[in-house]
């Protein structure tokens, strides 16, 4: 558990971005984004193909070191932690949802969505247990013995959202977790989503084209040709405690 990251100052952002740059070649995929998230908020990030948005998340998820810029998780300077800091923050504190789901095809789903216990040194019956208990709440424990190959795009992302969440994170970075299914489908993944996120107060960062999807957030940003165009802004919630 990162019990360092996990103390945030009140009304201080949970995740921080400022002045961020990450070039591909010569292609210049953020050019000084800067974004505040807040604990147990849902951001929507939208912009159009090619704006930065992909690039912006695996900033922030610590995936890609930017060229120039920070991003603060709490009291840790995610640009400048070793790599096995940030695996071990990538295990305990953040889960991730694709466009695909992106489980492993040639494991059944209950021990996709279990890896991330064993991974963290949970014991198998306990890791099983705590991996139904979420699939059942995304309503696809009946799918448990399943391969992903098997199952529905949405009983995917849903059993991609269990994976995400299992481990009780502080963020989950969703990148297009709605983008490959048709609209029932994807309110069903939204509605998932956003109520695990409001019991459990994890902050969502949500990329996504969709003004449907983004109206599952409390808040949107958008970017353009890699800066945010609306500055940060702080949440109603935030703002009471003023
Ligand atoms: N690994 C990479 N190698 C080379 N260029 C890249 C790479 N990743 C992103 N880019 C380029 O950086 C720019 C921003 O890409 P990014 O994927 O962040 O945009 P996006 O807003 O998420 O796009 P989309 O909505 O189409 O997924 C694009 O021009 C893209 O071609």
């Amino acid at each position: 558990m990162s019990t360092q990251a996990r103390e945030v100052p009140a009304g201080a952002p949970l995740l921080a971005a400022r002045g961020l740059v990450k070039s591909y070649g010569r292609t210049e995929a953020l050019r000084g984004a800067a974004l505040d998230l807040y604990a147990g908020e849902i951001l929507a990030v939208s912009g159009a193909s090619g704006s930065g948005k992909s690039t912006l998340l695996h900033c922030l998820s610590g995936i890609v070191r930017p060229d120039a810029g920070s991003v603060s998780y709490g009291r840790e300077q995610l640009d400048r932690l070793p790599e096995e800091r940030l695996s071990e923050l990538r295990r305990t504190d953040f889960g991730v949802v694709f466009q695909f789901g992106q489980l492993i095809p040639e494991l059944p789903v209950i021990d996709n969505v279990a890896l991330p216990l064993l991974l963290a040194g949970v014991p198998r019956a306990e890791a099983h247990t705590r991996a139904d208990a979420w699939l059942e709440r995304f309503g696809v424990r009946g799918q448990r013995e399943l391969r992903p190959g098997e199952m529905s795009g949405g009983q995917v992302q849903r059993a991609a959202l269990a994976r995400a969440l299992v481990t009780g994170p502080r963020v989950v970075f969703a990148d297009e977790p709605t983008g490959a299914l048709d609209s029932l489908g994807g309110e069903q993944v939204m509605t998932a989503l956003a109520h695990a996120a409001r019991e459990t107060h994890t902050a969502v960062v949500l990329i996504t084209h969709d003004a449907q999807v983004a109206a599952y957030a409390d808040r949107e940003v958008r970017l353009h040709d890699g800066t945010v165009q609306e500055s940060p802004v702080l949440p109603q919630a935030v703002a009471h405690d003023h």
